[in-house]
């Protein structure tokens, strides 16, 4: 047989930033796939919603409010996972943010915002989580939700994409570092997603005309979209991928001249 199992029946999964868009999206599919899922974010009502989702498909949650900046809520969120699941499987590091300043513009305080919401959250979360992993026969799969900005130059803010460069890099050290336990890590590189984060730029038709000019595929991407690359990548399916970064991204990342 050669058809492996992109089910997740049986697994427990961690999402960040699970309340809306994208860690939504993520959230339910993992579930549709068969995982439970603990849900992390700042704001208890969005958990729940997704939360209520997930019920309806008959799979678990755990609703963990969490401000994924602060090591002592990290370490009380993943213990309280631990206690109730025993297991982790998946870790999605997924919640970030983004301040658009030009480079000239950036304060102290957006650089120390950006680099830990999305940088820093996504490492701490790995080390709260691969301690665990690592002595699970069953070891894990970590995703960081990276993006195109930190493969290609945009104009979206150069904190941001050096927050999502460093991603990919962590993907390839923890990979090396972490595969002797089990350990699958890889990253996901978005290029534009309909979201909270995106739906002002997106609303804009002067700004999707260039998004579009550098698209081959000519569309922005839709959520469920995502949501498969991230189910293989936590599946048997993708049992032999580690360190590696999956651009999502309707071809943007190709685009010459
Ligand atoms: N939407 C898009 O087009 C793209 C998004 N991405 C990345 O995908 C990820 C999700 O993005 P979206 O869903 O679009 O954003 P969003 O703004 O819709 O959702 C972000 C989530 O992160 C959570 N979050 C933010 N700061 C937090 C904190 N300190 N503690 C706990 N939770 C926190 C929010 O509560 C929310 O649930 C981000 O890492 C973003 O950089 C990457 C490329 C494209
Ligand atoms: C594609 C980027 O990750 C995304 O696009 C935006 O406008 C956000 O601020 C991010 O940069």
């Amino acid at each position: 047989m050669f058809l492996p199992s992109f089910r997740l029946d049986g697994k427990r999964a961690v999402v960040t930033g699970a309340g809306r868009g994208i860690g939504r999206a993520l959230a339910v599919g993992l579930a549709e796939a068969g995982a439970d899922v603990a849900l992390i974010a700042r704001t208890r009502e969005d958990l729940e919603e997704t939360a209520s989702i997930i019920h309806e498909l008959g799979s678990r949650t755990l609703i963990l409010q969490a401000d994924v900046t602060k090591r002592k809520e990290v370490q009380q969120a993943v213990a309280q996972v631990q206690g109730e699941w025993k297991n982790i499987d998946i870790l999605i590091n997924n919640a970030g943010m983004n301040i658009r300043s030009k480079a000239l513009e950036v304060t102290d305080e957006e650089w120390q915002t950006i680099m830990d919401t999305n940088l820093k959250s996504a490492f701490m979360f790995a080390q709260e989580i691969g301690k665990i992993m690592k002595e699970q026969p069953t070891g894990g799969r970590i995703i960081n939700i990276s993006s195109v900005a930190g493969h290609v130059a945009l104009r979206t803010g150069v904190v941001y994409a050096s927050t999502k460069a460093a991603m990919i890099q962590m993907t390839k050290v923890l990979a090396m570092e972490w595969g002797q336990y089990g350990i699958n890590v890889n990253s996901i590189g978005p290029w534009y997603f309909k979201t909270p984060l995106t739906a002002k730029l997106l609303a804009d038709e002067d700004y999707v005309r260039d998004i579009l000019a550098v698209t081959p595929l000519k569309r922005v991407g839709e959520l469920p979209e995502l949501v498969g690359p991230v189910v293989f990548l936590s599946s048997e399916a993708g049992s032999y991928v580690s360190g590696q970064t999956l651009f999502v991204d309707g071809g943007m990342t190709i685009h010459g001249f």
